[in-house]
């Protein structure tokens, strides 16, 4: 990884870094969070997945999460929203399909399979290169997004129940499948069989059982995405079925941007250091 650059910030250190990416055949950049504490040995490593039109910035600057992971000792990594640098046809064409809209999906139709590849890329190559180049524990890792990137975060911590011990989200879109975001984005990256996209259903994975830590989600009552495109009620029921440990909050007033996601930055912080130091 090079380093783009690196500030200094809470006695840590807010690096940027970019790398070439076996799964996405492009350059990826990516922010890292380094507390103080890292002096001291392997740290817990946060993964924060960014919503539609983001990349590593948004949370970076807006978040103010490296108050907390200062406090409590956790490395935290925010990549991309998807590949960069190509011209895919109708890539760049809408806000929420293409660039910045990766939806962390493997996609399987043409012509985004050969670099859509979000799912890979969070799950397996960055996970790896981050190992390499910090000094982290991979048994204490955590994942939380927002919007898309609380999809994005979900699916990944119920398919992935051994690597990931904590999990959280800010007004996720709870089941791609069934909503308008969703079904554009799955159809054009998994094509129309609708039976592939349920592996990228969070709420479906939810009520299929698995997850066993509490799972922290925040959700603004104003928020403009909230009936169509988010229902928290949808993940809230298929929790209830499967015994699955989830507390939704929703709060009042809040809508869907960074001033809601770093009013209660620190209580996620706090939920996820208190899972990955048990
Ligand atoms: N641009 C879209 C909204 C996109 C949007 O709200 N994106 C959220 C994530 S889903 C976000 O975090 N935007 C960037 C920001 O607020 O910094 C619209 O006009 O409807």
């Amino acid at each position: 990884m090079d380093r783009i650059s690196s500030h200094a910030c809470f006695g840590g250190t807010q690096g940027i870094y970019r790398h070439r990416s076996a799964s996405t055949g492009t350059d990826m950049e990516v922010a890292v969070f380094v507390p103080p504490q890292a002096a001291d040995g392997p740290l817990p490593v946060l993964t924060y997945l960014s919503g539609l039109t983001c990349t590593w910035e948004n949370f970076t600057v807006k978040a103010g999460a490296q108050r907390y992971a200062a406090e409590h000792g956790v490395i935290i990594v925010a990549p991309d929203t998807s590949p960069r640098g190509l011209d895919l046809p109708g890539e760049h064409a809408s806000y929420d399909f293409g660039s910045g809209a990766g939806f962390y999906v493997d996609a399987t139709q043409d012509p985004w399979k050969t670099n859509y590849r979000m799912y890979s890329y969070i799950r397996d190559e960055l996970p790896g290169l981050i190992a390499s180049e910090f000094k982290i524990d991979p048994a204490r890792q955590g994942i939380f997004g927002h919007s898309m990137g609380g999809h994005g975060a979900l699916v990944m911590a119920f398919r992935n129940p051994d690597r990931y011990r904590s999990v959280s989200a800010f007004s996720p879109i709870v089941s791609a499948s069934r909503v308008p975001w969703g079904e554009k984005a799955l159809g054009g990256y998994l094509g129309q069989d609708r039976e592939a996209w349920k592996q990228y259903d969070a709420s479906l994975l939810a009520e299929k059982g698995g997850w066993k830590s509490p799972i922290l989600v925040d959700q603004g009552t104003s928020d403009q995405f909230l009936e169509k495109e988010l229902k928290p009620e949808l993940l809230e029921e298929a929790c209830a079925k499967s015994g699955t440990p989830l507390t939704l909050r929703r709060q009042p007033g809040y809508d869907h941007s960074y001033y809601f996601i770093s009013t209660f930055m620190g209580d996620h912080i706090a939920h996820h250091a208190k899972l990955l130091k048990a």
